[in-house]
């Protein structure tokens, strides 16, 4: 059997027809030339058992990138698997948002809730004098996070802790996050894929979604140098809620609402 004809007939099985390329590509890094090369010759009966398995996995409803391994974020490639949310395009946006707004050459960050360890990682390589920190409530996603800081050559602390409950001194001049903040009813909005392979603890948060921000509300003005400032990726309905929540907390700062690509309500800032 030709490898076009394996890769037709398991596809036409998958919602999303391209799924089985983009995961055989990126796994193996193949460029499309490769491919299409590849697709002339007969296929090995180990490859298409290699193939039939991701096929099999992809009808699951299993996300890509976990079967390819890792993804881009910023400029970085970033090993991801079941322990750790996938990163997203608008977390993007919110770092783009963070590295226009602050220049300044020495800086403490606290990422908090860093999965993959995006966020710190991609501020860290931007700002190679920033001194950043990454937390995580989840030991296995802080061993993959170190991981990635490991594989880039990037200087990240990182701390096992429940939002802010294992600082005690530490003062910062920018505090990052893109907590849990799904309520737990809204399910029904989610795609199958994310419910049945990501991490519960990174998507849902109790009290409609706004639990986490709400401790770190309560929190981060302890651990805030004079001038530092909050940045937060927030669900696009949440806005006029965590502006109101963040205003009552921090009285002299302004909280700004900010849009994404899309014009959607996606990140806030306290500064
Ligand atoms: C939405 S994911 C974000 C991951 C990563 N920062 C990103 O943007 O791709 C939320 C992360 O917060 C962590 N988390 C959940 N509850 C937490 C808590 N109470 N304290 C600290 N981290 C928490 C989860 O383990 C998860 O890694």
């Amino acid at each position: 059997m030709l490898w076009i004809e394996a890769v037709r007939t398991l596809s036409a099985e998958l919602n999303e027809p391209f799924a089985l390329e983009f995961v055989w590509r990126h796994k193996y890094n193949l460029d499309k030339l490769a491919w299409l090369n590849l697709m002339r010759e007969k296929i090995g009966e180990n490859d298409l058992k290699l193939l039939t398995e991701l096929s099999a996995r992809l009808k699951e409803d299993e996300p890509p990138q976990y079967l390819v391994g890792w993804v881009e974020f910023c400029d970085l490639r970033l090993k991801v698997d079941q322990r750790v949310l996938i990163p997203r395009p608008e977390t993007e946006e919110l770092v783009a948002l963070i590295l226009k707004e602050n220049k300044k050459e020495k800086l403490h960050v606290l990422d908090i809730g860093t999965g993959s360890g995006a966020i710190a990682l991609a501020l860290a390589k931007a700002h190679k004098e920033w001194q950043v920190t990454a937390s995580d409530l989840s030991e296995s996603a802080l061993e993959l996070a170190s991981e990635n800081a490991k594989e880039h050559g990037l200087l990240v602390e990182f701390v096992e802790s429940d939002v802010m409950d294992q600082f005690t001194d530490e003062k910062f001049d920018l505090i990052v996050s893109n907590p849990p903040y799904i309520a737990f009813d809204e399910t029904y909005e989610m795609d199958k894929s994310v419910i049945k392979y990501e991490p519960e603890s990174a998507l849902f948060a109790a009290h409609q979604g706004y639990a986490i921000y709400e401790k770190i509300a309560r929190q981060a003005g302890a651990h805030l140098n004079p001038g530092g400032k909050l940045y937060f990726e927030i669900g696009y309905k949440q806005g006029p809620f965590l502006q109101q929540l963040f205003q009552a907390h921090f009285t002299d700062q302004t909280v700004s609402i900010h849009q994404d690509v899309f014009g959607k309500d996606r990140m806030i800032s306290v500064s």
